[in-house]
């Protein structure tokens, strides 16, 4: 491994294959950036990618479609990558990984070793040390399971140029969000097209043929450059992912590689008339059998999530909306106090076009609102190499001044970074729902002077139910606001949030490390736990729970997250994900006096208002007096469900 890894070094330094190697990145960044501008970055759905005609031949395709594409030990064995090993193997790994094609194919290599190995859920087993630093991509990073996390481990050791790091990470993010896909395509199209096998070895050509997870993840990568960028000429992709064959698995599967590759450029022009290549964003998806059937194919899911989803919504066009949204670039907002419209950075920002006003908001249509909402220009003309801009919304905020040009709208940016929260306009808009009904129902009998939120990190949903009692003057006598949380890492940034919330001071916000679901006092520094929900004395008057969920609302922000709802999934860790979102949502409801709000930004009514009605048959002096459940849309809109429980009879 050692001397073909330091072959494939020698190679792609000595000047002749240079030139195909660079090429692959600086053509990227110059000849892509229009194309960049006007469509975003991985906003192209399947519809619009290299493979229409394979799209239309999923006739047939069932849902939960599982692909002979495993891993057997002993192929693993023989690729050199030991599940068992990771992820400490992988990141030494992805530390040398020399080109950004290299990353990319090491970064999903991982996402996939994840998925295949483990089932895990945001959150729910977060670290608790509060001196890591968030910033340092080290091991705390691998164990949160984030395809980011991987390339910042590459990112850190390597110290790649924006264009590189922008290649690797489009290629991985679209590799592992259209893993159903691109599996589909090898397995049907590819590996099945027996006239291009020639030059493949007898003993892989077998129909039986099985890929380790591993060289799924190396193929994967290829069909991601092939499918979704089209300005990389194809003969680039083929020459990379042999490179990358050679040097990992040698010359066996290589050459196999080579007749997939050689193959897909053979054959993709069929999968591809030229009208639609002509004209790819004018290309209009096919009416298809209703209610699931081959969905999870051309969009990317997991059968049985299609299936779940198809089954709430009962509406073809609203479920494959929802599932296009899930693989566009997302949106960035910005939530920014009404009184802070004048400041000069939200001026400059404003002038050159870096924010925009968000209209599409109902919170624009009211005069009492405490906020309001801008979005993220990402075609913003003066940033230079906007392509970085659009890389950029599809992080979170660590990464963006990584990605951001050394500019003076780089300076502006990071400045409305430190000022204002981002958040996206259905949690703002969901706060503002909350404390309005909240507003409604309150009335003189009952006193407003303790918040608590339970799942607080980092803090955006609380400075926004801060920030509109204030406004409102709901909260004229709120003299408390307690959060707790399980990740340390995370709670430093509540600290960083209050600050940017006007008049929040420090004095009456109160956070610390602990369990929601046991909590019960916070005390002279510290949180007092414990988990006997009998003896608890309700003592807060609003509890927030703002819960861990499956994230399927915001899976256009996280690319694995899809992969966390399979079959398995459902029946094993997503049941003990309910069972903790039940545990929160009933020590919320026995720690208030008055009133919670349950919000998830999952789509699931498993996760929202079944659980919600599930809970609330245990505390009849408790009713649902609100609910709304909002679904990912192209506009940029996350999903997520929020409720308002109301304790009817007072103590
Ligand atoms: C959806 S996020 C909360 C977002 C936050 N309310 C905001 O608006 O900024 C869920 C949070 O729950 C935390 N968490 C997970 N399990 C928890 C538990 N058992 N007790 C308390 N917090 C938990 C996670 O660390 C994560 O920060």
């Amino acid at each position: 491994m050692a001397s073909s890894k330091d072959a494939y070094r020698r190679k792609i330094n000595q000047n002749s294959d240079l030139g195909v190697m660079r090429h692959q990145v600086v053509s990227l960044s110059f000849i892509a950036t229009p194309f960049w501008r006007k469509n975003g970055i991985g906003q192209r759905s399947p519809a619009t990618c290299r493979f229409p005609k394979v799209l239309g031949t999923t006739k047939g395709v069932k849902r939960g479609l599982v692909l002979p594409l495993v891993a057997t030990s002993s192929q693993e064995a023989r690729s050199g990558v030991n599940a068992s090993e990771l992820p400490n193997r992988g990141a030494d790994r992805l530390r040398e990984a020399v080109t950004a094609r290299e990353a990319a194919f090491l970064a999903v290599e991982q996402s996939l070793m994840q998925n295949a190995t483990t089932s895990d859920v945001e959150g729910t087993n977060a670290s608790t040390d509060s001196k890591m630093s968030r910033d340092s991509p080290n091991a705390s990073h691998l164990s949160q399971k984030f395809l980011l996390s991987y390339l910042a481990l590459w990112s850190e050791a390597r110290k790649p140029s924006r264009a590189e790091y922008a290649l690797a990470k489009i290629i991985s993010f679209n590799a592992v969000r259209q893993r159903m896909l691109f599996d589909y395509v090898l397995q049907t199209n590819v590996l099945r097209e027996r006239e291009a096998m020639d030059s493949v070895p007898r003993r892989i050509k077998s129909d039986n043929l099985r890929l380790s997870v591993s060289q799924r993840a190396l193929l994967h990568t290829a069909l991601a450059q092939y499918a979704f960028m089209e300005r990389v000429p194809v003969h680039t992709i083929v020459f990379s992912t042999v490179e990358l064959a050679k040097t990992y698995y040698g010359q066996r599967f290589a050459s196999f590689v080579n007749a997939i590759l050689r193959n897909l450029a053979r054959y993709g022009e069929k999968w591809m008339p030229e009208l639609e290549r002509r004209r790819p964003a004018e290309y209009i998806v096919r009416p298809l059998p209703f209610p699931e059937d081959n969905l999870n194919v051309r969009y990317s899911y997991p059968g049985v999530f299609v299936a779940k989803v198809a089954n709430q919504l009962m509406n073809q066009e609203r479920v494959v909306a929802f599932l296009e949204a899930g693989n566009l670039t997302p949106q960035i907002f910005f939530r920014i106090p009404c009184q802070f419209t004048d400041t000069a950075e939200l001026r400059a920002a404003l002038e050159i076009g870096l924010l925009v006003p968000w209209d599409g908001s109902r919170l624009s249509e009211s005069a009492a609102r405490p906020w309001n909402i801008y979005r993220v220009d990402l075609n913003c003309a003066d940033v230079d190499g906007a392509g970085d801009l659009v890389i950029a919304a599809n992080t979170d905020r660590v990464e963006w001044a990584h990605a951001l040009p050394d500019t003076s709208a780089k300076d502006l940016f990071q400045k409305l970074l430190q000022k204002f929260i981002v958040q996206n306009v259905t949690q703002a808009e969901h706060i503002y729902d909350l404390c309005e009904q909240l507003r409604a129902r309150w009335n003189q009998r009952r006193r407003l002077e303790r918040v608590l939120d339970l799942c607080t990190a980092p803090g955006g949903k609380l400075t926004a139910v801060f920030e509109y009692l204030q406004k409102s003057g709901l909260g004229d006598l709120l003299t408390e606001y307690v959060g707790v949380d399980l990740n340390g890492q995370r709670l430093q940034m509540v600290h960083e949030n209050i600050h940017k919330a006007p008049g929040m001071s420090k004095g009456r916000v109160f956070v610390g490390i602990g369990r929601g679901e046991s909590f019960v006092e916070y005390q002279s520094g510290f949180v007092v736990q414990n988990a006997d929900d009998r003896s608890i004395v309700p003592s807060f008057d609003l509890v927030i729970a703002d819960v861990p969920c499956t994230n399927s609302g915001v899976l256009n922000r996280r690319p694995e997250a899809r992969w966390r709802l399979s079959e398995r999934d459902f029946a094993t860790a997503i049941p003990r994900l309910i069972s903790l979102q039940t545990s929160l949502l009933t020590r919320a409801l026995r720690l208030s006096r008055h009133a919670v709000f349950y919000m998830t930004c999952s789509i699931l009514e498993a996760e929202g208002s079944g659980l919600v009605r599930s809970v609330l048959e245990q505390f009849p002096e408790f009713e649902l007096s609100w609910e709304r459940l909002t679904y990912t849309d192209t506009a940029g809109r996350d999903g997520g469900y929020a409720a308002l429980l109301w304790r009817h009879q007072e103590n």
